[in-house]
């Protein structure tokens, strides 16, 4: 609870005007599974939020029922597929946070997870289109590299796409980062920043070590970048058949949706976070998405900032993250087609 703590006495310092907040409600699709509970639990927390929309096939109304009775200010609703569930779940939706779908048992990679989750998030995209085209999208589910493309291929289709306002959700690898990299340098998390860039699987994920201001021998850069990229894995390996990161990834999922919220509601300036989000950096070589930090304004996604100075083992990394970007993607498009 520490964590939570600490995340939510910064946003409550910051919260919105009475009129700005009345008008934040944040939709969890996926809210009664292992990453929508405590992420639920934590937007409950955060003084930003008016009206938390839980919705999931199975449970989300009893998860509703326990988190609606802390004490904070916003209401709390939950919805299933019964008697327009979704619809009501996702009408005048702010922010719509997706963790919906299967996670990885060991052995498995993310791209293992396609068959089921593609068409979860297409259906999820398909009634956001119709129920909150507006909203801002973060996108959880696995292989985030594919479904972020189905989810904006989906919205395209419907005509209402919004490259400014979905995002895929790799915040989570900058936490690890900071963590790890804190662990072998011995300081503060809090003071250990890394840029993580590309996508979110294995030789997707590129940190930018050298730009963190630390020195590095090349065993530290090997076992950093290793433990990083495969950070996931360790998870579901300890977990052991039972699932992957859900309490991390609440928190990381938290500290975005939070961030969306201040960029775009709360007229914070300067608001920056990693986000697998439409753009033109590797747009030549057939890389339409890419994770990069990305300023957010009240739009959403105001400005993509680039790659920055890059050592010559980053370009490396780079080289072997770009074709397996492009795979990920093409598949997702075409699927969505
Ligand atoms: N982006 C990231 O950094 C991370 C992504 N993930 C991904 O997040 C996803 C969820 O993981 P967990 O919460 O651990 O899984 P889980 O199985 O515990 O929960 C998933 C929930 O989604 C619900 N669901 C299934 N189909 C649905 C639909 N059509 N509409 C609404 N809800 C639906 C299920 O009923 C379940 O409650 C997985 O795909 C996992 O790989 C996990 C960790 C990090
Ligand atoms: O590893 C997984 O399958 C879940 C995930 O995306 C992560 O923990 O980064």
């Amino acid at each position: 609870m520490f964590a939570t703590s600490r995340l939510f006495s910064v946003a409550a310092k910051r919260s919105f005007s009475t009129s700005a907040a009345n008008l934040t409600k944040v939709a969890v699709l996926g809210a009664a599974g292992g990453i929508g509970q405590p992420l639920s639990l934590l937007l409950k927390e955060n003084p930003n939020v008016s009206h938390l929309s839980l919705y999931d096939i199975v449970n989300a109304p009893g998860v509703a029922a326990d988190i609606g009775h802390i004490n904070t200010n916003s209401k709390v609703t939950g919805h299933t597929p019964e008697n327009d569930g979704l619809k009501e779940a996702l009408t005048d939706a702010h922010v719509v946070v997706i963790p919906a779908g299967i996670p990885r048992k060991p052995g498995m990679t993310r791209d293992d997870l396609f068959n089921t989750n593609a068409s979860i998030v297409r259906d999820l995209a398909t009634a956001a289109a119709k129920y909150c085209p507006n909203a801002h999208f973060l996108i959880i589910s696995n292989p985030v590299n594919s479904t972020v493309p189905i989810f904006a291929e989906t919205m395209k289709k419907a005509g209402v796409f919004n490259p400014k306002r979905l995002y895929g959700v790799t915040t989570l690898d900058v936490v690890r980062a900071s963590r790890f990299v804190a662990e072998v340098k011995n300081l503060d998390p809090k003071d250990v920043k890394v840029t993580v860039v590309g996508g979110h699987s294995g030789v997707t994920i590129v940190p930018l070590l050298s730009q963190t201001g630390l020195e590095f021998t090349k065993e530290e850069l090997d076992a950093l970048t290793h433990r990083i990229q495969f950070g996931g894995d360790e998870v579901v390996q300890a977990k052991n058949g039972t699932g992957s990161a859900t309490l991390s990834m609440a928190y990381a999922g938290a500290r975005m949706a939070n961030s969306v919220l201040e960029a775009t509601v709360g007229g914070k300036k300067g608001v920056v976070e990693p986000s697998f989000v439409k753009s033109d950096i590797f747009a030549s070589e057939g890389v339409e998405y890419f994770s990069t930090n990305i300023e957010l304004g009240p739009e959403g996604v105001e400005k993509i900032q680039g790659l920055g100075e890059i050592s010559a083992y980053e370009k490396e990394l780079i080289s072997k993250a770009v074709p397996e970007l492009k795979k990920n993607i093409v598949k997702g498009n075409e699927f969505a087609q």
